[in-house]
Parts: structure tokens; C-alpha cells; sequence
């Protein structure tokens, strides 16, 4: 047979395909599945296999980023593949130990950040002899770094874990910044901020901290450590132990609050001493650059009173970790650190920030204020209370549920849709997409019901474009995954998909958060039309509604409008602009909800609504 043949000619190879294999079935990601199969992953220098780079039929890399991967990798998963030189899993949620690299002498990038891999280093990383660049941030890492010597190492991150110890006073190692081991609340020794006696590291931007722990042992040679303690010990054995025991308990205050608190701040910190440094190195700037900026003019709080603060982490969006921000005066709001941001100047990306901030409509979140420096990029907006859109459409299930009502979801939709529709409006580049990352976690609700849409522009003017063409829900639609094309119309896709998931209750696989699988929702429809299974497209929760005719009308007029956006060709897809006006005579009525859904006529069942090939009727007889 055919491919026995090819097995014959092309051994090593199988080989390899095999160690894939074997790496899909950690993951259980039906994505990865149905596309690593068959009976070769490389032809010569290519692969049909997403994330896999090949040459002369042998895996060299492997890309597997932000694709929600879960589970543990077997520790020996890439004993095989002895040709691989390139390795990322940047961006998912993978566990477990890291894996044995000794076989990967090849390795060059090897890139396995915000993920959850927890135990230690492997030591197995010491031996590659040709790595340029490790990016383990912020993983649950623990134990000391172990000392790398690779003089070829030119990027190392290892931030934001759990790891301890001095760092290793290696060349290699010490070349590195700060900020490269900085949010790991025990490691210590240059090229951190922290002496292993405990004391911080005076900066000049940081009077209070120095005022408090300014270490008596600093300046670091045993000398001078040995003469100091005879001297403390003479002089006053008892004055030391208190001393010791205020620093103890400063440690100790220090690690009672949240990690995630601990780790934006030192971020903050470090970030802010670096940028004054700078600043007075090349002299131009001044010290109003590094506070935050309010797009309105305002002043309400500055970047301090953030990092007083108690934060919580909200999530890890794709651009970057969310938190919330209670300030003292009690208002809350949401600090955005943006990451994979395009290489804009400090002009560049104010003028951007702007623009945003200038769309104001009561369905948009816009930012209030923006934070600049070299190294961070924060976004701060107000707080929405009621949280997003997927989480009250899917999140607890049970007797805790607050159903999401029929009427709250054609609100959500109309709103959504103005929102949109304003947005489109005020596009002035016109081959960009306005939104480009419109999905259910980006529906934002305030105490008081309004709806808001937010992230949006950001694939047009700040992310860089191969992380919106993997990240975004834009580029998830038919015609992106055709002909590489997005347009306006792949935003009306995406409202489209939107709208069927308020409807159904099922998630779109673009939406589905890291670690869950969604439907490829709008091919789902179609085809539950098509085959009139009408009775099941709809969410349980909605669907006792169908016996009332005003509502069962409304279900169905949304399901038409949900089918026309998702339409495979963009140009038969109406523009935002139809979708608001044919959503124009629905009415939501909140009272209806509440009544006695016993009193329905009994004329309309489920058997009253019915499709036909093309369309949906509802028989009104
Ligand atoms: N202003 C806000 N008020 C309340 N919750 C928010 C706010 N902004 C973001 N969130 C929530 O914080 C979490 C992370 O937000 P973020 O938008 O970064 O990630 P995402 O929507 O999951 O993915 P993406 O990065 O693709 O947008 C989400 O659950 C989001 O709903």
C-alpha cells in the first residue's frame, strides 16, 4: 500500500510522528486530534500538521501557543525528537513537572511561559550547549535556579514564580536585568533587588522602604559581614535578635497578602525604578512620564494609589493578566497589563489610546487611563460589577443559578449590537476591523444592567498581528480560515456567533476559555435549521419561553439574524447598521418574564415553530 511505502522511505520520520503522538494525548484537545493525524507529520522541509516545523522529514519545532492546552507532558516526551530546536507551549495551562530536555541538544528557543508547570528547573536545561533564549515566566517553578553557563544564552526569563535561593553568580546568569527574575518571592542576590540577608536594595525612588529595612549587613564581603556581627554581638547581643525579628516580621506581613497582589506591585516597582534611572541617563524625559495619565484630563487617583491597593487577579486574558483594583475611596476598577503590544513609541501608542478613549458610547468601555513606561503598559478602566456575558450565560449551573431570562438576553443583544454598530460607524481606516475580538467574555455588565463592549480596536491598533490572527475571534471566521481575509463583516461573524450563543447556550469554540472545548456554533445552526431540529437549538433555559407567542416570535426573529451574520460569504452578511434597524421593533419586556409561565396559550407548542430549508416560520395559526 501507498503508505507503506512512504513508512519505508521515510523512517526516521515515523519515528517522530510517533513522539507527536504520544505529546497529542497528554493534551486531549479535539482541535489537536483531528489535525495531527495520519501517517506522517513531515514532508521533506513542511507539515500539514498545525504548530509543526520540519526539515529533511524531522520535526525541528514545535508551536503549540494559546491554544488552551491542559494536562501534563510526559517527562519524556521529546526524548525522540532529536532534531528540535525550537519548542514553545507559550500561553496555556499546562501542569506538572518540567519534561527531560538531555536528548534536545539542538534546542535553541524553548518557551513554555504562563502556563502552570510547578516543581523545579530541570537540570537537564544546563547541557544545551546551543540555547539562546528560556522563557519560563510565570509558571508555579520552584526550588533554586540552577547555574547556567551557556555562553550562547541570550534571553532568560524566569519571572513571576515560586523559586528561592541566591541566584547563581554565573556570567551568563548575572548579564541579566532584574526584571528577568523579579515576582519570585525568595530568590535573591544580584541581579534581584533583595541581598540574601533579607534587606532590600536602596533605590532612590523608594525613601519609605529604605527608612524601614535599610540592611545593616549590605555591602556584602565576608569581612565586612564577620567584623559586623563580632561587633553586634559585643555591643549588643539582644538589640540584634529584636532587630532580626522586626525584619522576620516585615517578611512575614509581607507574605500574608495574595501573590498576585505581591507580584503587580514588585512589578510596578522595579519597573518605575528602572525608568527613573533611564530618564535621568538620557536626561529628556521628565518625572510626569511615569504617572498615570487620565484620557479625560482628570486626575482621580495616581499610579501609587493602584499599588497601595488590594488587588485580585480577574484573569489571563490574551493581552495580558486583568486585575481588579479596590482603591481606598472605595472605587473599583480594572487594571489591564498589556503584553504582545506592537513596537509603538511612546507618541505612537498614546495617539492609539486616545482614538479609543474619543469612541464614547453608553455601550463601549473605554479606557480611563493608560499607564507608559519601556517595560509596562497598563490599562485602567472601570469596574463592571455583574461581570461578562459567558460567565451568565454558562457559568454556574445547579440550584445556585440565576437563570439569565429571555428578556436579559435580547437587552444584552440589542445593546451589544449599538455598541457595535457605533463602532463601526467610527471606523476611519476602512480595510481594518473595528472590534476584531468581539466574543462573550468581552460583554461586560454594570450593577445597573447597561451593557458594555469592551477590548475592542485592539487588533487594529496595538497587538501585534500574528498574535491577534492566533488570538482573536475575528480571525476564527470562515473566511479568515479560507482565504486569509478579514473585513468588517468578519465582526458581524462574530455578533452573529455571538447572538446563537445567547440563544443556544452552547460556546463557539473561539470563546471556549483554556481548558474547555466549544462548537463550531455557526455551522451547528445552520445545520439545525436545515434539519429542523428547532425544538433543541434553543437553551433549556429560554426555551419554556416558545409557548408564549410574543417570545417565541422574538426567539426566532434573533435565530434568522444570528444565521444571516454567520453566513459563510461576508458580503451577504448585513452590516451592523441593518442589524440594529431589524432589531428595531423587538421589544424587551421585563415584566413578561415574571409572569406565570402556566398561563401560555395553549395554541403554540414546540410543534408551532417549525424551519424549512431555508427559513423559519412561526406558525401563528
Ligand atoms: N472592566 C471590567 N470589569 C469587570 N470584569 C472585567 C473587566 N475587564 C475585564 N474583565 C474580566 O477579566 C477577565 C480577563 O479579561 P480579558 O478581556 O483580558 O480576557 P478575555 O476576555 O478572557 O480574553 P481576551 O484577552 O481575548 O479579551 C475576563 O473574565 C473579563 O470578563
Amino acid at each position: 500500500e501507498d503508505h507503506h511505502h512512504h513508512d519505508h522511505v521515510q523512517y526516521s520520520n515515523i519515528t517522530d510522528r510517533d513522539a507527536l503522538y504520544a505529546l497529542k494525548a497528554n493534551f486531549n484537545r479535539s482541535f489537536l486530534d483531528a489535525n495531527w493525524s495520519g501517517s506522517h507529520c513531515c514532508f521533506n522541509d513542511s507539515s500539514t500538521w498545525y504548530g509543526i516545523q520540519c526539515l529533511n522529514n524531522q520535526v525541528i519545532g514545535i508551536s503549540l501557543e494559546g491554544m488552551g492546552l491542559s494536562g501534563e507532558v510526559d517527562a519524556h516526551a521529546f526524548a525522540n525528537l532529536t532534531e528540535l530546536s525550537s519548542l514553545s507551549f507559550k500561553n496555556n495551562w499546562i501542569s506538572g513537572t518540567l519534561m527531560n530536555f538531555s536528548s534536545n541538544t539542538m534546542l535553541v528557543r524553548v518557551d513554555l511561559s504562563s502556563n502552570m508547570f510547578e516543581g523545579p528547573i530541570s537540570n537537564s536545561l544546563l547541557s544545551l550547549q546551543m540555547m539562546e533564549s528560556l522563557q519560563l515566566q510565570d509558571n508555579n517553578l520552584i526550588g533554586s535556579i540552577p547555574g547556567f553557563s551557556q555562553k550562547s544564552l541570550r534571553e532568560f526569563n524566569v519571572s513571576n514564580n515560586n523559586l528561592s535561593g541566591k541566584v547563581p553568580e554565573t556570567a551568563v546568569l548575572q548579564s541579566f536585568s532584574d526584571l528577568s527574575y523579579s515576582g519570585n518571592s525568595g530568590l535573591c542576590g544580584s541581579p534581584t533587588l533583595i541581598t540574601c540577608n533579607g534587606a532590600m536594595t536602596m533605590s532612590e525612588s523608594d525613601e519609605s522602604e529604605s527608612n524601614k529595612s535599610s540592611g545593616i549587613f549590605k555591602g556584602s564581603t565576608m569581612l565586612v559581614i564577620f567584623i559586623v556581627l563580632v561587633v553586634i554581638a559585643v555591643v549588643s547581643l539582644a538589640l540584634f535578635f529584636t532587630l532580626c525579628n522586626k525584619k522576620v516580621e516585615n517578611i512575614k506581613q509581607q507574605w500574608k497578602k495574595p501573590v498576585n497582589i505581591e507580584v503587580v506591585k514588585k512589578n510596578f516597582e522595579v519597573d518605575r525604578d528602572r525608568d527613573s534611572k533611564s530618564n535621568t541617563a538620557i536626561g529628556g524625559e521628565n518625572g510626569n512620564k511615569r504617572r498615570l495619565v487620565f484620557l479625560d484630563g482628570g486626575n482621580e487617583f495616581e499610579l501609587d494609589d493602584l499599588l497601595k491597593a488590594s488587588a485580585e487577579m480577574l484573569g489571563k486574558g490574551n493581552f495580558g493578566n486583568v486585575y481588579k483594583v479596590i482603591l481606598d475611596q472605595g472605587q473599583e476598577v480594572v487594571v489591564k497589563r498589556l503584553r504582545d503590544l506592537r513596537p509603538l513609541s511612546r507618541e505612537e501608542f498614546v495617539k492609539r489610546i486616545q482614538e479609543l478613549a474619543d469612541l464614547k458610547h453608553p455601550n463601549l468601555l473605554s479606557p480611563l487611563a493608560y499607564y507608559y513606561s519601556r517595560e509596562e503598559k497598563l490599562l485602567v478602566y472601570k469596574f463592571a460589577a455583574k461581570g461578562n456575558l459567558f460567565n451568565l450565560i454558562h457559568g454556574e449551573k445547579g440550584v445556585n443559578r440565576i437563570p439569565f431570562k429571555w428578556s436579559s438576553r435580547l437587552r444584552v443583544a440589542i445593546e451589544v449590537a449599538r455598541g457595535m454598530e457605533f463602532l463601526h460607524a467610527n471606523m476611519k481606516l476602512d480595510n481594518a476591523i473595528p472590534h476584531g475580538n468581539l466574543k462573550s467574555s468581552n460583554v461586560l455588565l454594570e450593577e445597573n444592567q447597561k451593557v458594555l463592549v469592551s477590548d475592542h480596536r485592539l487588533a487594529a491598533s496595538l497587538i501585534t498581528l500574528p498574535i491577534a490572527v492566533q488570538q482573536m475571534s475575528a480571525y476564527k471566521c470562515p473566511e479568515y480560515q479560507h482565504y486569509r481575509k478579514v473585513s468588517r463583516k468578519s465582526d458581524v461573524w462574530c455578533y452573529g456567533s455571538l447572538l446563537l450563543e445567547l440563544l443556544t447556550g452552547r460556546v463557539p469554540s473561539f470563546a471556549a476559555p483554556k481548558g474547555t472545548n466549544g462548537v463550531d456554533l455557526s455551522s451547528w445552526a445552520h445545520r439545525a435549521v436545515r434539519e429542523e431540529w428547532t425544538a433543541e437549538i434553543f437553551d433549556p433555559e429560554i426555551s419554556r419561553y416558545c409557548t408564549r407567542r410574543h417570545e417565541a416570535q422574538g426567539m426566532m426573529k434573533l435565530l434568522e439574524l444570528a444565521l444571516w451574520c454567520c453566513d459563510k460569504s461576508p458580503e451577504k452578511r448585513p452590516d451592523m447598521h441593518q442589524v440594529v434597524r431589524e432589531m428595531g421593533d423587538m421589544k424587551v419586556n421585563e415584566l413578561e418574564d415574571e409572569e406565570d409561565l402556566s398561563s401560555f396559550d395553549p395554541s403554540l407548542t414546540e410543534d408551532s415553530i417549525s424551519t424549512n430549508g431555508s427559513g423559519i416560520i412561526v406558525n401563528t395559526s
